[in-house]
């Protein structure tokens, strides 16, 4: 048995077996021990142990066979190192046992097998462990483990990325409680989520962008890289997650860049350094008509067309060079050849050492803008009612006409027309048949020029043409008088037929003036000495024009200052009883005593006065003074009427019920001793609204009288129905000696159960006729004398 244990050990191949003597002399050696340690078996048999085999931890080996001897039993197997003697080391594992005979302790048997091998390999693995884990440890990645259904392990990158602070914070939780509700695509994390499981799960690994939510609450995006692995049995995922919120915020400003580029409405073209086409949009092609492949690789400046200009190109080239920017409108074209304005802005890109790149151009069709932008002008320089050129272009295109004629010593006419009465249409017609009247006017007056002439509403019912380069001034006379012509035929708008005139004024560049303003102005002179003459016709402006509208210009200055400095002054012309020759009243008459020109009678005033709006203020003031007189002369035992003239002006106030009644209650008058005298055709001018004012009137109780009554065109049948109190026949009458005439107007106002009173009383004949014929009251030089010669003279002042 031992023979064969013997022989086993012998051949035993990869076992070293030796043995050795109470003595430490080696007894046994087998092939295997020669291979191992280098050392023949008749070399080591017989020899000290110790001489044989040099053992790096010598002393412990022979502690252990020390014990195996002493204790008989065998010894601990154990992993030495030994060096060979061609001075490898080699790590063996070693085992010793005792063989006994008789009870006693023969031999130590040492059995030793190479495991050198084996030991490399697993300070291999424990390196490769302890590098993991540094890895893991020192990773900047995130890194989870994850088990079943929850988060096994965190390295210190993911406490990190999920704020998470300490590992107990994540550890043991569901990876889906680091994740929104839904995912931006809309889908639910965790559905999402399982997904991604089973995917790493069949694939082995799978990796997706993600977004997370950490500890903080704060959301970020991670790119997540799953790993299915299989650990002891047990299934895990090693997952890897990547902070990439910055990647992704960089992707999705690339992503609205390239939106930005591709939706523009404004074509944009990237050219590269040298200006060569190398992308352009989608809207270029919409804009212009031509694909993008007709643009790339071409010279941006002989693709966009409306820069072909080299000049236009220096220019670019230069401002671009010197600012890095230019931009401006070019005449554009589309593929088919349609021209159209563009608004274009080239910018030069640098890169990060400030050399330029690249350059862009944004390209915008400005069409629409032009258009707005010419509505918009022409509505600032035209009439909205006749679309004609208003005041801003006419100065404008005077300006212009003005400068030709200076450099061609030419003549220019500025005509100057305002339409006869034309408020008189619109308060009988209406505003709207006003309106449409100016605008057939404005149509005929273009018809009268050339097409270099300017026709154009000042506003109003006045128009100003510019005769630019006239020959002569029989030519604007000649212009005027077709004007005039085309004016005086019938209008036929809507119902009615109307037939109206205009006045024109003319002053000619350069007799008359040459800058704008005088031009004007003396055209409109002229234009109102038309007006002053009974208009209708056309007047070149003179010298003296000037004079006398000078002069009006100091009389209504004076007429201001007058008002404000009461300078104005009644006097009165007695109204006496025919028969008795008793004063019933007195007509008051205004003044002006003007402190350079003495006493002025009305009719050098009134004119100014009406044309500068003054008679309301006028009429007013001399309302309120004749019923102050009127007041005291009832006071002083003299209960007279005043009688007082009202202009069309007052009439047609519509303050004018408000004015008498001030008038009344300022003074303390009864109403009953005012009379308001109005002409025919002062009351025809009222209009619709004549009878109720004199309705009113005669309600407040105040007397009304028909004044120079039988010198208008008298409609009789209307004086039955305005509440007429008296009629005053004109002194023209009285003072021709008219009797039928005067005789007449009595008559009828008997009839109309009216009182009568003559004017321009100046003979004893005269006042014997009237009273003979039935006439109430009379007035005139010969009442004034007859006053004058009484106890009431001094009311007359
Ligand atoms: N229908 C209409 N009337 C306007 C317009 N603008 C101004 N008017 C009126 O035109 C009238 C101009 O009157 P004036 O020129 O002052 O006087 P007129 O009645 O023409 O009398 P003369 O010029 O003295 O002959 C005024 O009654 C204005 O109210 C407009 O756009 N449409």
């Amino acid at each position: 048995m031992i023979t064969h244990l013997v022989e086993a050990m012998e051949l035993a191949p990869t076992v070293a077996v030796h043995s050795m003597d109470a003595n430490r002399t080696v007894r046994f050696w087998n092939a295997g021990a020669a291979q191992m340690f280098g050392v023949a078996p008749d070399e080591a048999v017989g020899r000290p142990i110790a001489g044989v085999l040099p053992f790096v931890r010598e002393a412990e080996h022979d502690a252990v066979v020390d014990e195996v001897w002493r204790s008989g039993k065998p010894g601990p197997a154990r992993d030495w190192q030994v060096r060979t003697r061609d001075g490898r080391v080699l790590w063996i594992y070693s085992a010793s046992f005792p063989l006994i005979q008789d009870g006693v302790v023969r031999q130590v048997f040492c059995m030793d097998i190479d495991v050198t091998e084996r030991k490399r390999n697993e300070a291999a693995l424990e390196n490769a462990g302890a590098h993991f884990r540094q890895m893991y440890l020192k990773s900047s990645d995130a890194i989870l483990l994850i088990g079943a259904d929850s988060i096994a392990e965190v390295n210190p990158a993911a406490l990190a990325l999920f704020k998470c602070g300490a590992a107990c914070n994540m550890v043991g939780r569901p990876l889906s409680d680091f994740a929104p509700l839904r995912q931006p695509g809309g889908a639910l994390s965790s559905v999402e989520m399982t997904r991604a499981w089973d995917l790493a799960h069949d694939t082995g690994n799978f990796r997706c962008d993600w977004r997370y939510l950490n500890c903080a609450g704060e959301l970020f995006w991670a790119e997540v890289l799953m790993t299915s692995i299989a650990l002891n049995g047990e299934h895990l995922f090693y997952v890897v997650v990547r902070d990439i919120t910055a990647r992704k915020q960089a992707e999705h400003r690339l992503h609205l860049a390239a939106q930005v580029f591709e939706n523009s409405r404004d074509a944009i073209i990237i050219t590269d350094r040298e200006q060569t086409v190398i992308a352009v949009n989608r809207a270029y092609s919409n804009i212009t008509g031509r694909g993008a492949g007709e643009m790339l690789g071409q010279p941006l400046a002989r693709q966009v067309p409306g820069l072909e200009d080299p000049a236009l190109n220096q220019d670019i080239r230069r401002e671009l060079d010197a600012t890095g920017h230019w931009q401006g409108e070019i005449h554009s074209r589309r593929a088919g050849g349609d021209a159209f304005p563009a608004m274009l802005a080239l910018t030069a890109i640098r890169d990060s050492n400030g050399a330029v790149s690249n350059y862009m151009g944004i390209l915008s069709d400005i069409t629409d803008r032009k258009k707005t932008e010419e509505h918009t002008r022409h509505l600032a320089e035209h009439d909205f009612l006749t679309d004609l050129p208003n005041r801003v272009l006419l100065l404008d295109r005077l300006s212009q006409a003005l400068q030709g004629a200076r450099r061609s010593h030419r003549m220019l006419a500025l005509m100057f027309i305002d339409l006869d009465r034309f408020k008189e249409v619109n308060d009988t017609l209406g505003h709207q048949v006003g309106d449409e009247l100016l605008k057939e006017i404005a149509r005929r007056l273009v018809k009268c020029v050339r097409g270099a002439d300017t026709v154009s509403r000042q506003g109003g019912d006045e128009f100003l043409i510019i005769l630019a380069d006239i020959g002569g001034v029989d030519q604007a006379a000649h212009v005027a008088g077709t004007v005039l012509n085309a004016i005086a035929q019938p209008f036929r708008l809507g119902v009615h037929t109307l037939q109206v005139s205009g006045s024109i004024g003319i002053a000619i560049y350069p007799n008359d003036g040459d800058d704008i303003e005088q031009l004007i102005k003396h055209a409109d002179v002229a234009m109102y000495h038309v007006k002053e003459g009974g208009r209708n016709g056309y007047q070149f402006f003179n010298a003296d024009m000037q004079a006398q509208i000078a002069e009006r210009v100091a009389l209504e200055e004076g007429l201001r200052r007058a008002l404000r400095n009461q300078e104005f002054e009644l006097e009165f012309q007695a109204e006496l009883d025919v028969l008795s020759g008793d004063p019933v009243g007195m007509e008051a008459l205004v003044r002006w005593r003007h402190p350079e020109l003495g006493l002025l009678l009305p009719e050098r005033f009134m004119a100014v006065a009406e044309d500068a709006g003054l008679m309301i203020p006028i009429g007013t003031w001399v309302l309120q003074q004749a019923c102050r007189h009127a007041r005291r002369w009832r006071e002083g035992g003299h209960p007279l009427v005043v009688a007082v003239n009202l202009s069309t002006q007052q009439f047609t106030h519509k303050n004018l019920l408000g004015c008498v009644r001030e008038a009344l209650e300022g003074s303390g008058l009864s109403p009953e001793y005012l009379e308001l005298e109005l002409t025919e055709a002062i009351i025809m001018k009222g209009g619709a609204a004549a009878q109720g004012t004199l309705l009113a009137l005669s309600a407040l109780g105040v007397r009304l009288t028909i004044d120079d009554f039988g010198t208008g065109y008298s409609r009789l049948g209307y004086l039955k129905d305005y509440p007429v109190d008296k009629l005053k026949i004109d002194s023209s009458f009285t003072t021709a000696g008219d009797g039928a005439v005067v005789a007449t107007i009595i008559a009828m106002a008997r009839n109309l159960k009216m009182q009568v009173i003559a004017e321009g009383v100046e003979t004893g004949e005269q006042l014997a006729y009237l009273r003979s014929k039935g006439c109430d009251q009379y007035q005139g030089r010969l009442a004034d004398a007859q006053l004058r010669g009484s106890a009431l003279a001094p009311l007359l002042h």
